[in-house]
């Protein structure tokens, strides 16, 4: 028995990721909150024929957290992808001004309701809105280091595209994505230059220029969908697919009692790790890092072998600029009078 519940269901990304939701077989109830139409969204789900239940809550005032509790209520997973997209011109921190009052407002809530529930947070910008997560859950007593997650999974579904695409450019090798998972990953942040990819073996495979380029469109491939979109928005389909994949595999551990892998930005410093350089543990608490993940959340964090010198150096880059955004998460629980 799985409840997978879904703050901000009736969005680009809530949408699509009900309807893979809705599709699996070891989510028993799937409940859908928004600030709009999520009964819509519910209704519509609720006629393709599948054993799990699946119920629409959204508020019925400003003020009322009823539906927001009642879609809490015994959750064992909360997934957030509640709040505003960019739009062409705007980093991910120009979100924080909305998104920052809109997680925590959220994550209160799942803190008093479901304190035990896995809370995976897509809302940006990730590197500010998990510290945010984390913090409010701390004022609560309700914080489990092993259970909050940011989902950085769209960095690494990106990482093994292109990355497959460059190494058919480059020696018309055609090597299906799908085995590169899990070999070449992404860890750092969520936003431009906190994204380091890690290529393992690959790296020797590509010339420096078709590195740079590679680089370049990990780091900030969701500029490109931005600017695509063209002020309608930001990666919502790419985006569903990544949070189920991560949310189906933690469901999946869940169900079955199982110890998977996976990748997400979390706070290392209290869960058991190993090889965290010092240049990372020494500045920040938080970082995107593969993880062992069982029933009770995080069981071991592992810092990736083999870093390249390049690699080495984007890690340096990549702690700088989040040392800055986690802060800024931090301070605006402990500051703001929200
Ligand atoms: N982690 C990642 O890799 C990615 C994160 N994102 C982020 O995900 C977020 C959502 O993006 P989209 O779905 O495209 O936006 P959207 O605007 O299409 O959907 C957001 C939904 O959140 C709802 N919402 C707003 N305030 C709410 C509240 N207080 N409670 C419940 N629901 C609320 C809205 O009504 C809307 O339905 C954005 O912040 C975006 O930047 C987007 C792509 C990738
Ligand atoms: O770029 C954005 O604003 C949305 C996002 O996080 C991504 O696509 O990686």
């Amino acid at each position: 028995m799985v409840k997978v519940t879904v703050l901000g269901a009736a969005g680009g990304i809530g949408q699509p990721l009900s309807l893979l939701l809705r599709l699996n077989p070891h989510v028993t109830e799937l409940a859908l909150f928004d600030i709009v139409n999520s009964e819509g969204v519910a209704v519509d789900l609720s006629h393709i024929p599948t054993k799990q239940k699946v119920y629409g809550y959204g508020p019925k005032s400003k003020t009322d957290t009823t539906q927001l509790k009642a879609a809490l209520k015994d959750a064992d997973v909360v997934v957030i992808p509640a709040g505003v997209p960019r739009k062409p011109g705007m980093t991910r921190n120009d979100l924080f001004k909305i998104n920052a009052s809109i997680v925590k407002g959220l994550v209160h809530q799942a803190g008093l309701v479901c304190p035990n529930a896995f809370i995976c947070i897509i809302s940006n910008p990730v590197n500010s809105t998990v510290p945010i997560a984390v913090e409010e859950l701390k004022k609560l007593g309700a914080y489990n280091p092993a259970k909050v997650f940011g989902i950085t999974t769209l960095d690494n579904l990106r990482l093994e595209e292109f990355l497959s695409l460059a190494l058919k450019r480059v020696n018309g090798a055609s090597i299906d994505p799908a085995d590169l998972r899990g070999d070449a990953i992404s860890i750092g942040g969520h936003s431009g230059s906190t994204i380091v990819p890690v290529l393992n073996s690959w790296a020797s495979s590509l010339p420096s220029s078709v590195y740079d380029t590679l680089l370049h469109r990990v780091q900030y491939g969701g500029d490109e969908v931005v600017k695509a979109k063209n002020g309608r928005g930001s990666a919502t389909l790419s985006m569903a697919t990544a949070g189920y994949r991560f949310v189906s595999h933690l469901v999946e551990a869940l169900a079955d009692d199982l110890i998977v892998d996976e990748v997400a930005f979390i706070k290392f410093d209290e869960l058991p790790a190993k090889g965290i350089p010092n240049i990372v543990s020494s500045q920040i608490s938080y970082f995107s890092l593969p993880f062992k993940l069982g029933r009770s959340g995080v069981k071991f964090v592992q810092f990736p072998k083999n870093l390249s010198d390049k690699e080495t150096k984007l890690v340096g880059i990549a702690v700088k600029q989040l040392r800055g955004e986690i802060d800024t998460g931090v301070e605006f629980v402990h500051h703001s009078k929200l």
